[in-house]
This record gives C-alpha cells, sequence and structure tokens, in this order.
C-alpha cells in the first residue's frame, strides 16, 4: 500500500487510465505523435435551448502549472512505474496549443467548446480535468442562466454553499452562477477571490438565541446597517414583519431598513400579506426578500400567482444543479499523425446519427444577421475554411438535411481562440465583470424561441459541406472496412 504524498500538483488530478496510455505511446514511440482533441457535449442540460460555457479560467491555470511534481514522481513510483517511463515524466513540460470558446459564450450541442492539439500523450493527460472543469462550470452557469431568465432584473443571491458538492464546487460554482445570472453570493471566499459583489441577511439561530424576533432585530440593528429581518422563525405575520416593522421605526435612519426575508410556508400568499403590512407602516421601499429551495420553476410559479417578492435566494438547486448533476461534455481524438507524418481525422461511429462524431480540426462560426446582430445559427468548417470569403451559405441540418437556409448578409464570428500556442499562454483572461457583461451580451443577441424555459427551439448548428461530404466519406470506409472484417 502506498504512503501518502503531499497534495502539491494537480497533474494527477487524472484518471490512472490515462498514465497506462501514456506509458503505452511512450514504449511504443508514440507519446510525441501530432493529436487533436474537441471537447463538446451532445445534448443541452436542463432541456434547455442553450448553455453558458465556463470554466477556461481554472483550465488555464490548471495547464500552466502543469509539471508531475517530486511527490507526483514518487507515487507513480509506488505504483512501479518503470524509471525510464518516469524520467520522461518527470522533464514533461506542457507544449500543446488550445483554442477555447470564451467564458460568458452560448455554446450548443455537438459543436466544439475547446480544442487540444500537440503531442498524443499530452494531450491524453489533460482529458479528465479539463472535463472535470467545463462540465461542472458550464453546468453551473447555465442553471443560474434559466433560474435568471425567469426573474428578470430582480436581484438573484446565490445561497448556496452549505449545500453544495464540497468546497471547490461551491467556490467555482459561485463563480459560474456569477458568470451565468446570479448578482451576488453569500460566500465571502469566493466574492473576495473572485471580485464577486457578497451578500447575506442573517439566520433562524440569531432570532432563536434571544427567543424574540424584536429583540434579535434590535440587536442585529445595533451593530448593522442596511439591515434585512428574517422573519419566518415563529409567526411571519403575526410576530416577525411587526417585529421588524417596530424596529425600523425605532432606529430609523440609523439602520437604512431594507426588508425581510421569508424562509418557509406559502409565499405567494404571505408574500403578498408582507406588502401590505410594510406598505401601511410607512416603509414601501422595502424589500421582500424569498429563500427556501427555490428553483426556476418555482419562481415562474411564484411570478404567476403574482408574489411580491423583490429579491430571490437560490441555494441548493442551483448550486448542485439538481435536476441535473452532470453535464455530459466528451473528449475526442478528431485528428491524428499516421505513419507517414500526415494528419489522419478520426470518426467513431454510432448506431444513432446524431452520435457520429465529426471528424477533423474544426473552427466553430457565430452565424448572426448583419441587419440587427440576432443569431442564424453555427457553422462548423474545417480550420482552413473561412465563411466570411461567402456571399452566402447553404446551412443545413446535419442529419435531417432537408431542413436547410441559404443566409445572406451575414457576419460569421469564429468561436475559437488561440488561449496556448505550443505550450505557451497567449490569452489575456478577462474580468469576471467583463465576462458577466459578455453572457449578457450574448443572450441579448439570441432569439427568445431558443431562450425560452420549456421545450425551446433547437438551435442550428450545422456542417459546411466540405465536413459534411468529409464526414460521409470517412463513415463509408469505415464502413466497408469493417465488412472486409471475418465474423469469428
Ligand atoms: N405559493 C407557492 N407556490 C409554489 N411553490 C411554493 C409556494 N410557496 C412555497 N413554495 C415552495 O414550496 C416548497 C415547499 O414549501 P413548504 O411549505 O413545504 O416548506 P415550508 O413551509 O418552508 O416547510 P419547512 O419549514 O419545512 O421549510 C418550497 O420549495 C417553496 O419554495
Ligand atoms: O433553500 P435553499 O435554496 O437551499 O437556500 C439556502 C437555505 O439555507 C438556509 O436555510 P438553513 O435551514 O440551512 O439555515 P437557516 O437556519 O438560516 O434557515 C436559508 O434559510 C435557505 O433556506
Ligand atoms: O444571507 C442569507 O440570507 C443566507 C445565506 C446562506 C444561506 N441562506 C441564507
Amino acid at each position: 500500500m502506498p504512503l501518502n504524498h503531499p497534495d502539491d500538483s494537480y497533474t494527477l488530478h487524472t484518471d490512472l487510465y490515462q498514465i497506462n496510455m501514456m506509458q503505452t505511446y511512450w514504449q511504443l514511440g508514440r507519446h510525441d505523435r501530432k493529436a487533436v482533441f474537441e471537447v463538446f457535449f451532445r445534448s443541452l442540460p436542463f432541456e434547455n435551448g442553450y448553455a453558458i460555457f465556463a470554466g477556461l479560467e481554472r483550465v488555464v491555470d490548471y495547464l500552466k502549472h502543469l509539471r508531475f511534481s517530486e511527490s507526483d514522481i514518487a507515487y507513480l513510483r509506488d505504483l512501479d512505474y518503470p524509471e525510464d517511463f518516469l524520467a520522461y515524466l518527470k522533464d514533461l513540460k506542457f507544449s500543446c496549443s488550445v483554442r477555447s470558446v470564451k467564458e460568458g459564450e452560448l455554446v450548443f450541442a455537438n459543436e466544439p467548446l475547446m480544442q487540444i492539439e500537440g503531442p498524443l500523450a499530452q494531450c491524453q493527460l489533460v482529458e479528465t480535468a479539463i472535463l472535470n472543469i467545463v462540465n461542472f462550470q458550464t453546468l453551473i452557469a447555465t442553471k443560474a442562466g434559466r433560474i435568471k431568465s425567469v426573474i428578470g432584473d430582480e436581484p438573484l443571491l446565490e445561497f448556496g454553499t452549505r449545500r453544495a458538492q464540497e468546497m471547490d464546487a461551491a467556490i467555482w460554482g459561485t463563480r459560474a452562477a456569477y458568470i451565468g445570472g446570479a448578482d451576488a453570493t453569500s460566500n465571502v471566499r469566493a466574492a473576495k477571490i473572485f471580485g464577486i459583489p457578497a451578500s447575506g441577511t442573517h439566520a433562524h439561530a440569531l432570532v432563536q438565541s434571544y427567543g424574540d424576533d424584536y429583540e434579535a432585530f434590535k440587536a442585529y440593528a445595533s451593530t448593522h446597517r442596511d439591515c434585512v429581518f428574517l422573519v419566518d422563525t415563529f409567526d411571519t405575520l403575526r410576530v416577525g414583519v411587526p417585529a421588524a416593522i417596530q424596529v425600523a421605526k425605532e432606529m430609523g435612519d440609523k439602520i437604512n431598513f431594507q426588508g425581510v426575508r421569508i424562509d418557509s410556508g406559502d409565499m405567494a400568499y404571505i408574500s403578498k400579506k408582507v406588502r401590505q403590512q410594510l406598505d401601511d407602516a410607512g416603509f414601501p421601499d422595502a424589500k421582500i426578500y424569498a429563500s427556501n429551495d427555490l428553483d426556476e420553476n418555482t419562481i415562474l410559479s411564484l411570478k404567476m400567482q403574482k408574489a411580491k417578492i423583490d429579491v430571490w435566494g437560490v441555494g441548493t438547486k442551483l448550486i448542485t444543479a439538481y435536476d441535473q448533476p452532470a453535464l455530459g461534455a466528451v473528449y475526442k481524438l478528431v485528428s491524428i499523425e499516421s505513419n507517414d507524418g500526415l494528419m489522419q481525422d478520426t470518426i467513431k461511429l454510432s448506431n444513432n446519427a446524431e452520435k457520429v462524431s465529426t471528424p477533423g480540426k474544426k473552427q466553430v462560426w457565430r452565424i448572426s444577421r448583419k441587419t440587427d446582430g440576432k443569431t442564424e445559427g453555427d457553422y462548423l468548417t474545417f480550420d482552413d475554411e473561412d465563411p466570411r470569403q461567402e456571399a452566402s451559405l447553404y446551412m443545413f441540418h446535419p442529419v435531417h438535411t432537408f431542413i436547410n437556409k441559404t443566409v445572406v448578409d451575414f457576419e460569421a464570428k469564429p468561436l475559437l481562440s488561440p488561449i496556448f500556442e505550443a505550450g505557451k499562454l497567449v490569452y489575456d483572461l478577462p474580468n469576471i465583470t467583463t465576462i458577466k457583461a459578455f453572457a449578457k451580451e450574448k443572450l441579448d443577441e439570441l432569439w427568445d424561441e431558443y431562450k425560452r424555459d420549456l421545450n425551446p427551439q433547437a438551435y442550428p448548428v450545422d456542417l459546411s459541406q466540405k465536413l459534411w461530404d468529409h464526414k460521409m466519406q470517412l463513415i463509408n470506409d469505415v464502413r466497408k472496412k469493417v465488412a472486409k472484417v471475418k465474423t469469428y
């Protein structure tokens, strides 16, 4: 049994099979063959019409520090990897090129979100961590986008840390939630390290510890400004709200009474009553905060019931992506250097036509109308194709080809930007405010049909004719090859 080792690098944050494949490649002299891998998912999470890409910043940090530490090597030695292979790992320097969609960009199924190109063994090593990061952060950013879409301009506060899948998920989930739609977080560490607004009220424990709403609010108000009182510990309408009002009246401007939070009961009914109580007491500007297992469905329902809620605190269901706990992005080999030194595109077949991978190193182009910037769809090409040179684009569904359109007067923007070139970081990471604003701008450019929460239209992700023909050719080649194989 190996001894414990210090946790001083993320390089072994990978699956054992990656190291095993690296060993095979290295021992048989294949490790430095040039390879291209692409990250994509096959279906959108939550049956949403779009996903919000997040995770690049952490991927960059991970790749920047990708070296096997002494303790990594020592641990692999414990696992009996041979010394010459360990010597190769010890000296390994990340030398891949990486292109990626920007954080906050809207992304769709079956298009490359990231592309890793370089020595086969290195590309293989980084698969697990890249998927781990991108799958989680993109999932949470998308969930936040869904929730924010029903809330509109009212603030969405992220309250989930206590229910998150441990500390990393709380921190990076908070960041992703902020990119996707949250306006502030209760997690002080996340707020501190990322520059996200921190926000919060107080817990039931405060009221319980005083055993009395009035005493508790008074105590809190004597030590804080901008007070929001949690009014549902004993009885919201009879005790909680009257106590909040009394303290607000007594303390006046000294506490800058912001409002009350309700965290239980029928929130449509109660919020209307609370609104009446606050208005009657002369506090029409006091806000009503709500929390308690909220998500986009309960919030939409509360809005339909004309609940008088101004600020929404959402925890568990956002930070854990409760209704879909994982995004299924995959990392697939699309091209590999063959024995003659030329790049050979690869394909993975499936009985399901939608699941057949698209071969070759690609670029994704977002096609939009010049007139109003609204999106027409995404268009996948070989990396050396440039739709900006075309006067019109024939866009057709890659499986149901009878669904097609010809687009003129369009703009085409490439979505994959260079992040690393031969191991060197060439991308200036934007700050979080810029990323969040970018996500909002992209959502504004998307048609409402793709944005609705329930049964959105399928956004077109089409292939250029050249790419489609190549894919069909490879499918036929593989089929012919398979047909020749003798069955036993
Ligand atoms: N008017 C409403 N319409 C739709 N959903 C609501 C409404 N009011 C509350 N909810 C939601 O109903 C769910 C359950 O509320 P429930 O009444 O069981 O909790 P509770 O009264 O707060 O109980 P507990 O004190 O155990 O938390 C919560 O997710 C809450 O957000
Ligand atoms: O419901 P969520 O969307 O997950 O939002 C977070 C929840 O965390 C708190 O409850 P908790 O019972 O943990 O603490 P409390 O005593 O302060 O209510 C808060 O009151 C919310 O109900
Ligand atoms: O500040 C709050 O009201 C808060 C923080 C975390 C969880 N629930 C509520």
